[in-house]
């Protein structure tokens, strides 16, 4: 016998959701979409069955509870999510609301469900991406960070904890710039950022939260408005200390004599090269002499290339007490040496020198029960304006030289023409 209601049940089908009617909990009606959620091929295929059949385990003690209360109070129950499993045992998600109905005269449910499984799936991705995104954001060696037009940090990585030793919160809101100990390595990134609308690999430093001073390597672009003026910076960068220190030692490895810690040939020829050509632009003076032990060569024959060695070391040591820090110091290799000083005259060079060969004669060495100083000799020169390189002046330095050695040693010769 038809319900009251029964009419309403074809133009229900027509609805873009799952419907389905429960007479006892027992299905006996299903729209074709409700039929599609469940993977069913035709209604008879759900027809008498259990509601109950199809909810997912963990949800069916909510759901019953709710039908329960409905059949108790009459009140439709709100759209809920709700897991389903399919007659081909998928997965479902709906969204669904029930009520009560006349169904063929007899007190029915009413099940309307929209299917959200789709939706789900797209959201568990959208979820997992942000997970493993998250997970990449937060282990990335590298501080994310975002600035704006002014200079203030709007965003920053989890990175900034271990680099800066800060918790983001703490820079967000501050100017980029209070961590920076030089505020000239600022403007030169800004400087190039202006310059090129990006950097990669920028050299830098910034102090940490415990003073500690950092090196850091910053590749960033700048960031416009829809009107394209400049909105600020968005990059990163990374802590490049540890690089940094090998890059100085590695420097420091390739530029010094090993044996005394003064500059070798290279490094000493290089760097008196840059002076000369800075006497020669401002028409100055400097003074270039070559020292060079003598009969060394008797000395590692009589007592060892050990003690040799800690000859070389000791007149290092003793000839750097007369030198100033703006001297140029460095071997030129076996047991010569040279030095250039600079703004000077003949005069003053040689009372250095002399204090030098004199500090020598009164060092006293003592090897195999043997009591022996080692004395110096010297040969210099002056820059002339026609000194194209440093080779002329080293030429004419070790001419001065082989004259003192010829002269009787532990003495200097001065060049001339
Ligand atoms: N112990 C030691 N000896 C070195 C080193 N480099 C070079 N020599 C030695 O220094 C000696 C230099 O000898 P020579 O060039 O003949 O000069 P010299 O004996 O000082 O004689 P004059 O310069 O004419 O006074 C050689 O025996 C080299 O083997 C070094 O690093 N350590």
């Amino acid at each position: 016998m038809p319900g009251k209601n029964d009419g309403d049940v074809d133009a229900f089908s027509q609805l873009p959701v799952g419907l389905a009617i429960a007479v006892d909990g027992l299905l006996a009606h299903v729209n074709p979409i409700a039929q599609q959620i469940l993977e069913a091929e035709k209604p008879d295929d759900l027809l008498g069955r259990s509601l109950f059949d199809f909810v997912e385990p963990a949800d069916l003690a909510q759901t019953q509870s709710r039908l329960r209360r409905l059949a108790v109070d009459g009140t439709p129950n709100p759209p809920t999510e709700i897991r389903l499993l399919s007659l081909r045992g998928n997965l479902r998600v709906v969204v669904a609301s029930s009520r009560m109905y006349i169904f063929q005269g007899t007190p029915a449910l009413m099940i309307a469900a929209h299917d959200m499984t789709r939706m789900h799936q797209i959201h568990e991705q959208l979820r997992d991406n942000e997970q493993s995104l998250r997970q990449v954001f937060e282990s990335m060696q590298d501080v994310y960070y975002r600035t704006d037009a002014q200079g203030v940090v709007q965003m920053v990585g989890p990175g900034v904890r271990r680099v800066l030793g800060y918790e983001p919160h703490e820079i967000i809101g501050r100017k980029a710039e209070d961590y920076y100990p030089h505020p000239v390595d600022r403007d030169a990134f800004k400087q190039a950022i202006r310059d090129h609308g990006e950097v990669s690999d920028f050299p830098g430093q910034m102090v940490r939260s415990d003073g500690q001073v950092i090196d850091i390597s910053i590749s960033s672009h700048a960031l416009f408005d829809e009107n394209g003026n400049f909105a600020g910076v968005e990059g990163i960068y990374r802590d490049v200390t540890e690089r940094k220190m090998l890059e100085r030692e590695l420097l420091r490895l390739a530029t010094t004599d090993p044996l005394t810690g003064i500059a070798n040939r290279r490094a000493f020829l290089e760097r008196a090269s840059e002076h000369l050509k800075h006497c020669r632009r401002y028409g100055s003076h400097l003074v270039l002499i070559i020292l060079d032990l003598d009969h060394f060569k008797a000395i590692n024959d009589r007592y060892g290339h050990v003690a040799g060695d800690r000859v070389l070391v000791r007149f290092v040591d003793e000839a750097k007490q007369e030198l100033r820090e703006t001297d140029l110091f460095g071997r030129l290799g076996g047991e010569e040496f040279c030095v250039i000083l600079e703004q000077t005259t003949i005069e003053p060079a040689l009372k250095t020198i002399e204090r030098i060969q004199q500090r020598m004669r009164t060092t006293n060495f003592e090897d195999n029960g043997e009591r022996y100083t080692v004395t110096v000799s010297a040969g210099g020169t002056e820059n002339l304006p026609e000194d194209a390189n440093i080779e002329r002046l080293l030429e004419r330095a070790d001419k001065a030289l082989y004259q003192a050695k010829n002269d009787g040693r532990d003495r200097t010769a001065w060049y001339q023409e």
